[in-house]
């Protein structure tokens, strides 16, 4: 068995639910992986699992070349951190960090010094003595990640972490979520719903959908090619066009039958562009604008303006095509 962890043909039932079907993964020492799916896919339960916190119904979980399936939780040696830190209140921010290394039995001076260290790397040098009601949603998670990060996990688990947070702080976090895991060399699987997060994130991605990982490697190569149309949904391709009407008004990159899959900014309004359309949907957003185009032919597109006021609705708009933010999906057999 390899060093990192090794999930094989998990299966977790809940009645008639099939809430994790079969699944394998495979996350090296170092590494980090997000697990990107929709809402009920089976994400959170086979975190669960991993963390030792899920019965199973068939499979295994491996972890540093040992078979811990069987293991409790406690003695598994990872970290765990929820969308909603689960701090503790009646303990101020030091105390919290301090927590579990009360329990690993570290001496006191080492524990100061270590809560100060983590302090630092989450971005809250000198809150130790601050009281968690006092702080934000944000600065919350930032202390539950260090509380997390503190007895040195083996593997971090971290279920929708960022969930609870508005989107700019979210992103925020997101960034310095990245940094701290690399700067920590922290072995980590994060589960979310957002492919933005997920990919701000990890290294690996897997996309589960209906309790299966049905397309996982290095996070570029997925976001590149996503396999079938649902995946392509999943990473934010959410105009679907027809692949003939899209060739036939002269636009590149279609297969012969099938779809065309467009991310939001599949087309970029310009005098240069190559076809042009009728703004049906305009709105501010905080680069521009955002549009729905129709173009003759094709349909609905979305656009992406460089200023808020680049096109109003019944205009005619020239767009210029972005060949990265569309993929293509063959016809359903
Ligand atoms: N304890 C349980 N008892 C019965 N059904 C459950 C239980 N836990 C989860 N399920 C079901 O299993 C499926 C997977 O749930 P899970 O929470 O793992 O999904 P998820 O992808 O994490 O969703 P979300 O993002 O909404 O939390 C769902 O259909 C859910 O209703």
């Amino acid at each position: 068995m390899q060093d990192g962890l090794v999930v094989n043909d998990v299966r977790v039932r809940f009645g008639t639910t099939m809430a994790v079907n079969d699944v394998c993964l495979e996350l090296a020492m170092g590494q980090v992986m997000s697990i990107l799916g929709p809402s009920g896919c089976g994400k959170s339960t086979l975190l669960r699992v991993i963390a030792g916190l899920q019965d199973l119904e068939a499979g295994t979980v491996g972890f540093d070349g040992q078979d811990v399936t069987r293991v409790p939780t406690h003695r598994r040696g990872f970290g765990l951190m929820f969308q909603d830190g689960q701090l503790f209140g009646h303990l101020d921010v030091g105390g919290n960090i301090a927590y579990p290394l009360r329990r690993q039995g570290v001496p006191s001076r080492e524990r100061t010094a270590r809560i100060t260290e983590l302090l630092e790397l989450v971005g809250l040098a000198g809150y130790e003595k601050r009281s968690i009601t006092t702080l934000s949603g944000g600065q919350q998670q930032r202390v539950a990640l260090a509380r997390a990060l503190a007895p040195r996990p083996r593997l971090l688990l971290l279920d929708e972490p960022l969930s609870a947070l508005d989107r700019d702080l979210r992103e925020r976090l997101a960034t310095d979520l990245r940094r701290i895991l690399t700067e920590t060399g922290t072995t980590a699987l994060l589960v979310t719903h957002d492919h933005d997060e997920a990919l701000t994130v990890a290294d690996q991605l897997a996309v589960m959908l209906a309790g299966r990982i049905v397309q996982h490697g290095p996070a570029q190569q997925v976001w590149r090619d996503p396999r079938g149309r649902e995946v392509a949904r999943m990473l934010g391709y959410r105009t679907e066009v027809d692949a003939r009407r899209w060739s036939s008004a002269g636009l590149p990159g279609a297969n012969a039958d099938g779809s065309v899959l467009l991310r939001d900014n599949a087309f970029r309004v310009s005098d240069d562009g190559t076809v042009e359309g009728v703004v049906r949907e305009a709105r501010a957003v905080s680069g521009g604008s955002a549009l729905a185009v129709e173009l003759p032919g094709v349909g609905l597109v979305p656009a992406v303006g460089d200023d808020p006021s680049s096109a109003r609705p019944d205009e005619s708009v020239r767009l210029e095509l972005n060949p990265h933010a569309i993929t293509t999906s063959k016809a359903e057999a």
